[in-house]
């Protein structure tokens, strides 16, 4: 799946990732009252409306991104039915031959990870036959539990041709309470990145591991320096746009080959239309506010990288 990863960033020139964080707030009048008409103001209306609402951004942006982002979060916020638009979004995405981010961000001893790790990038076993569960392509996972926490996912990975983005420096303003503090005079997401770099070496691509780290736009030195203890680990850096990050705080995250990350907004495309800039598209063009984001984006970038060679 690096490998297509890498594909899709050289065919659409654009190392970027859309983030589907779909809250209601986000979703226009009009695509609520169809999804509130049909399912009443429940839990279904509301996985409708969401679904509705991903569904034509996706049509929107799909020709011009490598890949996309679900936070299941903002999925699971609305249950069952939630996590139904959840997998809806993850097969629809797919079947517009996009690269699956599940932002799933987990992580526990390594037989909880391990059913994590089936239900969300492998099989599970029923009987005779095995069936994949939201299936995405990478999903996020948390390093806090250590190797046997994240051996689960990396076997899987390698089974199932898949790969995953370690949690190593988070965009959060709060990230350095535990991230930062010293060990032997170094930083803790050093030695994390270090790691990472460590269980990605037995699990590569071409050029890059499958084994990946998530690194936030809001800390650009820190992602210098991870850039370098991680040469081969692509790197899915969240922060830009909604959280500050531009393109000129992003040109160190990438190797001098172009490749090595790739950067996500949510907020920043999915409710452009609420933004001043795009504004004149207004709520019932949304989706079209939304791609102008990420033409924009894109520029942005292309720009920084261009300026920076
Ligand atoms: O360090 C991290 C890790 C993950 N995220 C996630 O990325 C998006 C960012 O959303 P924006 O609207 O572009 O701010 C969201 O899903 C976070 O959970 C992150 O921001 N930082």
């Amino acid at each position: 799946m690096i490998q297509k990863l890498i594909q899709k960033i050289q065919k659409t020139h654009a190392p970027i990732v859309v983030g589907l964080d779909p809250m209601l707030s986000y979703v226009p009048a009009h695509i609520q009252k169809r999804a509130f008409e049909e399912h009443g103001e429940t839990l279904e209306g509301a996985a409708e409306a969401i679904w509705q609402y991903n569904k034509e951004i996706v049509d929107h942006v799909y020709d011009l991104i490598p890949a996309v982002k679900p936070q299941i979060a903002m999925y699971e916020q609305f249950g069952i039915p939630g996590l139904v638009a959840f997998k809806k979004t993850v097969d629809y995405c797919k079947s517009k031959d996009l690269v699956v981010i599940g932002d799933i961000k987990r992580g526990d001893i390594g037989s909880t990870s391990a059913a994590y790790a089936v239900g969300h990038l492998g099989k599970v076993k029923v009987g005779n036959n095995s069936f994949a569960g939201f299936d995405e392509d990478f999903v996020t996972v948390n390093p806090y539990l250590g190797t046997d926490g994240v051996k689960p996912f990396v076997d899987v990975c390698k089974e199932e041709k898949k790969g995953l983005f370690i949690l190593v420096k988070t965009s959060n303003p709060s990230s350095g309470e535990f991230q930062d503090r010293l060990i032997d005079g170094r930083p803790l997401y050093e030695l994390v990145g270090e790691q990472v770099a460590k269980w990605g070496e037995d699990c590569m691509g071409d050029d890059y591991s499958y084994i990946g780290a998530v690194v936030g736009a809001t800390y650009p030195e820190q992602g210098k320096v991870l850039r370098k203890i991680m040469p081969k680990s692509f790197i899915l850096v969240p922060g830009y746009g909604a959280q500050g990050g531009k393109g000129a705080d992003l040109v160190h995250f990438f190797n001098e080959d172009g490749l090595g990350a790739i950067v996500n907004s949510s907020r920043g495309i999915i409710a452009a239309y609420k933004q001043e800039q795009y504004a004149k598209y207004g709520e019932e063009h949304f989706a079209e506010a939304s791609r102008a984001a990420v033409e924009a984006m894109i520029a942005d970038i292309g720009t920084a990288l261009e300026r920076a060679k």
